[in-house]
């Protein structure tokens, strides 16, 4: 489990030529982080702030990144799914079939956790958005602006993950709640960011 590793450990693997952990993981804990520094910079805003939208906030912040963290060990194991599917045997007629079902049976679910990612980061970015995200202190505003631009990363590397993945028909419908999905998302953090970049004088 991802959280039980030092992040050395975790950045070594990463790094590897084995295939996973891969840019899914990387995407969802990314995100991970990006709701630990949103939470933070509510949680000092708070103190001084009569808000009380912010303590609430920052719990269901602290509620998405575990959701995270768990899509980002489901994504190792749904990508490690595809490549063992890839692996089976494939000398036959009857197992060239069984292989073939097998991969897309993976495929789907390799698409499917990155977009599970995505809408995890879409309720991030939703939960900060708006009077709460105006109300954060100037002093933690670069905490704001960086949560943010993680977040959008982040989404973004999610969606490469499912994009990659739509090569089949079965994925098609994932991949297509991908792009609505982004488009939707890009439009509430393009506002977000400039709520952020006005706190920080930018
Ligand atoms: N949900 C999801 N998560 C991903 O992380 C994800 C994904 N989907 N879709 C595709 C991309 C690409 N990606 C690779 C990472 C390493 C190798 C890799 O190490 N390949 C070696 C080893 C292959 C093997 O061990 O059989 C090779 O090709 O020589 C390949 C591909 C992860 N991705």
């Amino acid at each position: 489990m991802i959280e039980q590793q030092p992040i050395k450990d975790f950045l070594d693997s990463l790094a590897s030529d084995s295939p996973t952990p891969g840019g899914g993981t990387a995407a969802a804990l990314s995100a991970a982080m990006s709701c630990s520094l949103m939470a933070m910079a509510l949680r000092v805003s708070q103190k001084k702030v009569q808000d009380p939208t912010m303590q609430e906030a920052a719990a269901k912040l602290d509620q998405i990144r575990s959701e995270l963290l768990n899509l980002a060990d489901k994504d190792a194991e749904a990508f490690e799914a595809y490549m063992s599917a890839r692996r089976l045997p494939k000398d036959t007629e009857s197992q060239k079939q069984e292989r073939k079902q097998a991969m897309t049976k993976a495929l789907i679910q390799a698409t499917q956790v990155p977009l599970n990612t995505m809408k995890a980061i879409e309720q991030a970015v939703k939960t900060v958005a708006g009077k709460t995200a105006e109300n954060v202190l100037p002093s933690v505003a670069s905490d704001l602006y960086s949560g943010i631009k993680l977040a959008q990363a982040a989404m973004q590397c999610a969606f490469a993950n499912v994009k990659i993945n739509s090569t089949k028909e079965e994925t098609q419908p994932l991949y297509e709640e991908a792009v609505d999905l982004l488009n939707n998302f890009e439009e509430i953090v393009t506002e977000l960011e400039q709520t952020a970049k006005s706190l920080l004088g930018m």
